[in-house]
């Protein structure tokens, strides 16, 4: 395909409510969107992360950094999207960003096929059941009550944030008061090995697993850790390829895999970790970086795979945003529907990306 331009647009989205984790609080939505326009169609994509490098190292300045000075001109301007990753090899890092470029031009040759993201993955499913995030509260109370909101939309699991401090009790409040909910918690590295013994505690509540308790470069500690605690461990930040599943699979280091296309470079590398996944019997399931219409939407596709066993993040867009720049996502019976036009099978609603496009940034004419 023939690149033609590439654009950047910065948005800025209000949550409907502050979501607080082990690393921060958000209370707005403030990334960037790309859009690439080739000789047979256009793609876009969004940009995961935020502009505080707290989930992982990258961040919204220098993911517009890279990708101007560094990704988009390995890319233009002739290129597929298989090819994407190879070009774009020699850039150490960067995942989050190359995934933003690699699945802007997946979305533009898929259009161009009239393809969906699903049939291209290999979605064996028409709907997905969603899982949800709750983030950390001011109170016990507080958190039953949303919790108690959330089963009421018809969520088919709730997941908690914790850090020390906030993590036994509400887990127990919730298991208390809501029974044999599907009940799973993400600590986001707070934790380290010498908190096994208290990571031992959450044992009683019959998780369907903790997610990323020690430090994103800590393999061999959650390998450890493994070893100290029933609760099936799963990976999130940890996981930035394939490459990475492996070995984590191979020491023992987890028992779940929570993928995330945008954390992996994109959903051509998502897809080769679902299938490593798959081959050594590891349930794996989709994680949100509270995205827009516009990464949710190929997410739901990804989720859609038979190896994601597990309910995912992506909700409803409403989880996050009282507006959003694409039409809504809706929660149907507990059950998200994957999107089936071609590409993402989504796109922005021009006067609404318009009023929330703070900024905008042309890195290929
Ligand atoms: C700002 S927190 C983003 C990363 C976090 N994501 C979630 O908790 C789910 C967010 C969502 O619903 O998209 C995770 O570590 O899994
Ligand atoms: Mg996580």
């Amino acid at each position: 395909m023939k690149i033609e331009r590439v654009e950047l647009l910065h948005v800025a989205i209000p949550l409907v409510s502050p979501f607080r984790t082990s690393f921060g609080t958000m209370t707005t939505k403030d990334t960037f969107l790309l859009r690439v326009v080739t000789d047979a169609a256009e793609g876009w994509s969004e940009f995961a992360a935020d502009p505080e490098p707290l989930y992982c190292s990258e961040f919204v300045g220098a993911a517009e950094l890279v990708l101007d000075q560094h990704l988009v001109p390995r890319v233009t301007p002739e290129v597929t999207a298989a090819e994407v990753q190879a070009r774009t090899h020699a850039i150490k890092g960067h995942q989050l960003a190359k995934a933003t470029l690699e699945t802007a031009i997946l979305d533009a040759e898929l259009r161009s096929y009239g393809m969906s993201i699903g049939t291209f993955l290999g979605a064996t499913a028409a709907k997905v059941p969603a899982g949800v995030s709750v983030g950390i509260k001011n109170s016990i109370p507080e958190l039953l009550a949303d919790v108690e909101g959330y089963l009421a939309e018809g969520y088919a699991r709730i997941k908690l944030k914790i850090e020390p401090g906030w993590d036994v009790e509400p887990v127990r409040a919730v298991r208390e008061r809501f029974g044999d909910v599907l009940l799973q918690v993400d600590a986001n590295t707070a934790y380290t090995l010498a908190d096994a013994e208290h990571l031992r505690r959450l044992d009683e509540f019959d998780l369907l697993l903790v997610e990323q308790p020690l430090e994103e470069d800590d393999i061999r500690g959650h390998a450890l850790l493994a070893q100290r605690i029933r609760t099936p461990i799963c990976l999130d930040e940890s996981i930035t390829s394939a490459k990475d599943a492996a070995t984590a699979i191979a020491l023992d280091a987890c028992r779940v895999i929570n993928i995330k296309p945008a954390r992996v470079g994109g959903y051509l590398e998502a897809r080769r970790i679902h299938d490593v996944a798959v081959a050594h019997g590891i349930p794996v399931w989709c994680g949100g970086m509270l995205e827009t219409g516009i990464g949710r939407g190929p997410n739901l596709a990804l989720a859609a795979l038979p190896g994601f066993v597990l309910p995912g993040d992506v909700s409803a867009s409403r989880r996050y945003f009282a507006e959003d720049v694409t039409e809504p996502f809706e929660l149907k019976d507990g059950f998200m529907h994957v999107p089936t036009g071609p590409g993402i099978g989504i796109e922005p609603i021009p006067e609404t990306l318009k009023r929330f496009t703070t900024a905008t940034n042309v890195l290929y004419s």
